[in-house]
């Protein structure tokens, strides 16, 4: 056994933040189940079945440009164009289209077959009912061709998908009014703590207002799931025991707040130790070393610690990518970009640090972060402050302003 100094934070027991999430990553599966909701109902969730295109998109060649549709030919003799017709998108010309003559073809109109290029209207003259081009497309110009979108038979959507607004155009586009997704996991949560109170109680001493279910709720929301808040339970394993035998008949994942850790009044930990499925992690992370995670019946299973800085951040690392497996989504890594930092960031060696940030970008495109406020798991203010997470490696000692550090912008995290 080592004995970590007070400037080193060393735990040879505790797992790298690396080692815990390829373990949740290994745990979790799917949740099964789809259901057909309308195109509207559908946005952020995640497709269950592989959607190919009934026809070609764009289903007709038509045009790119306000102008008029010709033969490429025709231009070499610099000769008037007679107009024989007009197509507006919507209302294409059904004649035919002989050499010498032209159509008047608006954006998205169908390119009469006989012709075969577009001539945007500011580069012909109208005299009278023809045209003199003053300046010759290319061959083929200006026209976009069937299926240049999407192809007949072509795979526009991958099961697992999330359908945001541009997939919810595409399946619009290939006329669907409804689609398959997959059903939303239940996600069950409650905070403990005999100090919590609800808005509107009273605060006797000692006593703080509950707001890690709360915010919660916001990550909930975020994440996509269908959430069901069990309320706060006072310290005292009975009760604890009962809420989460109760959550787990009706979740797919459990996520308490608080009593993760090894105090006399942490149940949570006790508990899952009973029932053998859950273990107690020490991660070598800040904020957030203790997490309980695993299986509790036939729930997944979470238990954050209750400083609320902790609770934020080890959700977004350890929850969060658990959350998009349960709902088939593919789990990929966050963005990671690298700032200079304005300010010296204290740290000692054997924790990887997630210090709270404000990251900004100059003209020149050069990206510089700030620490936002007091680095502390119990400043909740420093997270609304804060729009990324600055990422100090385990083994990294302090760091001083002008020092290139790694930083995770927060949209990256808590989508
Ligand atoms: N002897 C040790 N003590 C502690 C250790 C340790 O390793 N050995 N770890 C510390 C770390 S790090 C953390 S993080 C906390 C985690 O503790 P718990 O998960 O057991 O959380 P609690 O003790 O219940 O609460 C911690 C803190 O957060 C406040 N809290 C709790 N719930 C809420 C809520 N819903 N809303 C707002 N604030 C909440 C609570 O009042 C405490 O101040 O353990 C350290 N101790
Ligand atoms: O790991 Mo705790 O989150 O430092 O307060």
């Amino acid at each position: 056994m080592s004995t970590p100094s007070s400037c080193d934070e060393t735990d040879l027991e505790a797992l790298t933040v690396e080692q815990a999430l390829a373990r949740v990553l290994d745990t979790v599966e799917p949740v099964g189940g789809s259901e057909r909701v309308d195109l509207r109902s559908a946005h952020g969730r995640v497709l269950a079945h592989a959607v190919s295109a009934p026809f070609d998109v764009p289903p007709h060649a038509n045009s790119a440009m306000d102008g008029f549709a010709l033969r490429h030919a025709d231009l070499a003799t610099g000769e008037r164009l007679h107009i024989v017709g007009e197509a507006f998108a919507g209302r294409p010309y059904r004649g035919e289209v002989g050499a010498g003559e032209c159509v008047r073809v608006m954006t998205g109109g169908v390119v009469p077959h006989d012709t075969d290029t577009v001539v945007q209207q500011e580069h012909v003259a109208v005299e009278g009912d023809g045209i003199r081009v003053q300046r010759s497309p290319q061959a083929g110009a200006n026209i976009r061709h069937p299926g240049e979108d999407l192809r007949a038979g072509a795979t526009v959507l991958s099961a697992g998908q999330r359908l945001g607004a541009a997939e919810l155009g595409l399946l619009a586009s290939l006329g669907l009014a409804e689609i398959d997704v997959r059903r939303l996991p239940r996600v069950a949560y409650f905070s403990t703590g005999d100090e919590l109170r609800a808005a509107g109680e009273e605060l006797r001493e000692g006593d703080i207002y509950d707001s890690n279910r709360i915010t919660l709720h916001g990550l909930l929301s975020d994440a996509g799931v269908h959430a069901i808040d069990l309320g706060h339970l006072p310290d005292d394993e009975a009760i604890t025991r009962g809420a989460m035998a109760q959550a787990a008949e009706q979740a797919d994942l459990i996520v308490t707040t608080g009593g993760a850790s090894v105090g006399d009044a942490d149940f949570v930990t006790r508990i899952l130790r009973e029932g053998g499925g859950a273990g107690f992690w020490k991660i070598a992370m800040k904020p957030g070393r203790p997490l309980n995670f695993g299986r509790f019946g036939n729930a997944l299973f979470f238990g954050l610690p209750g400083n609320p800085v902790s609770a934020m951040v080890t959700f977004a690392l350890f929850v969060r990518p658990a959350i998009k497996r349960l709902r088939g989504e593919a789990y990929v890594p966050p963005l990671v970009l690298h700032a200079v930092t304005r300010s010296a960031l204290r740290k000692v060696p054997g924790r990887t640090d997630f210090q709270r940030g404000r990251l900004t970008q100059h003209s020149d495109g050069t990206l510089e972060v700030e620490a936002a406020g007091i680095q502390a798991s119990h400043i909740l203010s420093g997270m609304s402050r804060a729009n990324c997470l600055i990422r100090l490696p385990r083994e990294s000692a302090s760091v001083e302003a002008g020092a290139a550090v790694e930083v995770i912008p927060f949209h990256e995290l808590f989508r």
